[in-house]
């Protein structure tokens, strides 16, 4: 649905975005997380034709969203950051007037905008006038906005930003929806934990790159195999400890007690046959595990450029 190659932004002599590559498959719901600054706006602008970039290619299902602006405006749907004034609109006319931006008029625009509205909750607000909603209710009605043309692509900038926990909820049960009836989906968050739970990918963007991306489950086995391998041994330590050492997928060693901790690089695979050695060697092993990660903790590592070496491992096995 979304390719993105390349792609550079500066501002003045300050570099943002410096070789950004994306890419969003047709039905995903990926959340785009980076901590404040690091270009996810610029971005977006950038996807949305807001922004034209110094040098790269953005396409959007097929369209070259960079030459053909006009053409790729049909496939998306645009959620910003920020809520614009509209002061003396109501909701329906507020509605009514995107609309005949995509050529609907009358009943048709009426039409559309009750379903709309129904849809993400704002049904009973459509004699309201804009600028007394709610900040959630205003979200609300971006996202009913930027549905209109009932694209198949739709964007996100920080939606749940300034929400309180219970509208952000609220929000995200809208968004999953809208995933369960086909749409796909980017949505930007700098909080992780907004949209762990929510994505089917993520994309992790620190200092203008993309520098960990890949499914739900690609990312959660990769931290798991980023941490140590806990064995504890009963019995004859000196065969465990020998056997490790000979063990090309071991990376590290250290011993607490009758603990020995692994840096291992192997998958649930490799896991089992260690496992199968070590007990055929005669090592008598009361407890094996993975030390417990998370992704937030590794979010956190990325972001504060500690764990280059986990990010350049995976996007090597990836293909990235
Ligand atoms: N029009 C502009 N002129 C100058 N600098 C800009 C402009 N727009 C963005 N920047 C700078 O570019 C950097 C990236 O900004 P951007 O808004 O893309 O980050 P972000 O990841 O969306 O951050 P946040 O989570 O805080 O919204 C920031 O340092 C910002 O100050």
């Amino acid at each position: 649905m979304l390719k993105i190659r390349n792609l550079k932004k500066k501002f003045g002599n300050y570099r943002v975005l410096e070789d950004m590559n994306m890419e969003i498959k047709a039905g995903a719901l990926y959340g785009f997380v980076g901590p404040n600054g690091a270009g996810k706006t610029t971005t977006i602008r950038i996807m949305s034709g807001l922004l034209l970039p110094d040098a790269g290619e953005v396409e959007i299902d097929g369209v070259d969203a960079i030459r053909e602006p006009e053409r790729v405006k049909e496939k998306f749907g645009y959620v910003p950051d920020h809520f614009g004034v509209y002061d003396n609109l109501k909701v329906s006319e507020y509605m009514e007037f995107f609309a005949s931006c995509y050529g609907m008029e009358g009943l048709k625009a009426r039409k559309r905008a009750e379903i709309l509205l129904e849809q993400v909750g704002l049904g009973d607000k459509r004699d309201f006038f804009v600028d007394s909603l709610s900040r959630g209710m205003k979200q609300r009605l971006c996202l009913a906005r930027a549905l209109i043309h009932d694209p198949q692509f739709l964007i996100m900038d920080e939606p749940t930003a300034g929400l309180d926990p219970r509208t952000r909820l609220e929000f995200r049960d809208t968004v999953q929806e809208l995933h369960e009836q086909g749409k796909t989906i980017l949505i930007s968050s700098h909080l992780l934990s907004d949209l762990s739970e929510l994505c089917t990918d993520i994309g992790i963007i620190d200092s203008g790159k993309l520098v960990l991306s890949g499914t739900m489950d690609q990312i959660m086995n990769q931290i798991h195999t980023s941490r140590p391998l806990i064995i504890t041994v009963q019995e004859n330590l000196p065969t465990a400890m020998q056997l490790l050492k000979e063990e090309v997928l071991v990376r590290t060693i250290s011993v607490r007690d009758q603990e020995i901790v692994a840096g291992f690089d192997g998958d649930a695979e490799a896991e089992c046959e260690l496992l199968r050695r070590l007990v055929e060697a005669g090592v008598k092993i009361r407890g094996f595990v993975r030390e417990a990660g998370s992704l937030e903790a590794l979010f956190m590592q990325i972001t504060n450029h500690q764990k280059e070496r986990v990010v350049l491992s995976y996007e090597d096995e990836s293909g990235l």
